[in-house]
């Protein structure tokens, strides 16, 4: 069978204190497959990557389970053991500097111009912008850039949350092909949360979907009654 290049067991977030805000979250991300977590506002998605990446301090949040690595589980998880294991996060309310340049942006993070050539290979929506500073760009774009500053660390494995937040439907349809492409030509493993249901179950390999910080549903897509649980989850109307 093959090994998962990351695993969860029995997460629990919660923020001051409080009710756990997720509980008891699980999931295994196989090599190169796209995984989506779907649930309505407050589901407990956003907390949910949160606490697989350790970026809670600022939230006076607190996370406990198990993470695993390519099966070695991770002692002291946080945002830079992880990262040095090759997990990556494109956070939600996409991360850019607004005064600067495409280009200038990715050089921040890479000074090696065949990095940011590819880059724009996968992304040539980057290279025609590539002088425009990112406040200028389109919420699309500024999801792409936002995405491009991730990939330049070379990640094995992206946490993508709500890319598709605020953005038309035919730019998340956009968007969530650059993900199915990066599972299929990259490799990459990913576990992304998002809102928009039909652009999301178009490209997923597994889906596991959200209520009140529990999972009612997890599995391959096939393998799943997907109308019955969005309905009884989701509701109609937000599909
Ligand atoms: N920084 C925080 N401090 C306190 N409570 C929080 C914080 N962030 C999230 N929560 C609470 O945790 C619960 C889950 O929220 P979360 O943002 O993870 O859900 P979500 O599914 O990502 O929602 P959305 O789609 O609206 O982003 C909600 O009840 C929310 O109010």
């Amino acid at each position: 069978m093959t090994q998962p290049l990351l695993s969860v067991r029995d997460l629990v977030v919660s923020y001051d204190g409080g009710l756990p805000a997720v509980s008891n979250y699980r999931v295994d991300l196989l090599p190169g497959t796209l995984t989506v977590i779907l649930g309505r506002n407050g589901a407990g998605k956003t907390s949910t990557l949160r606490g697989i990446t350790g970026f809670l301090a600022h939230e006076a949040g607190t996370a406990r389970g198990t993470i695993s690595v390519r099966g070695e589980v991770v002692r002291r998880p946080g945002p830079l053991r992880l990262s040095k294991l090759g997990v990556g996060l494109v956070a939600e309310r996409d991360k850019v500097f607004v005064n600067m340049t495409v280009q200038d942006q990715l050089r921040l993070v890479t000074s090696r111009r065949p990095d940011v050539e590819e880059i724009f290979e996968f992304f040539p929506r980057l290279r025609e912008r590539r002088a425009v500073r990112a406040g200028l760009l389109s919420g699309g774009e500024r999801q792409m850039l936002a995405t491009a500053l991730v990939l330049l660390r070379k990640p094995s494995v992206l946490l993508v949350d709500e890319l598709s937040l605020g953005l038309a439907p035919g730019v998340v349809r956009e968007l969530m092909g650059h993900l199915r492409r990066l599972a299929d030509e990259r490799g990459l493993t990913i576990l992304a949360a998002d809102q928009a249901v039909h652009a999301s179950l178009h490209v997923a390999d597994e889906v596991q979907v959200m209520d009140s910080g529990s999972l009612v549903a997890s599995g391959p897509l096939d393998s799943l009654d997907i109308d019955a649980v969005l309905d009884a989850y989701l509701g109609r109307h937000e599909r």
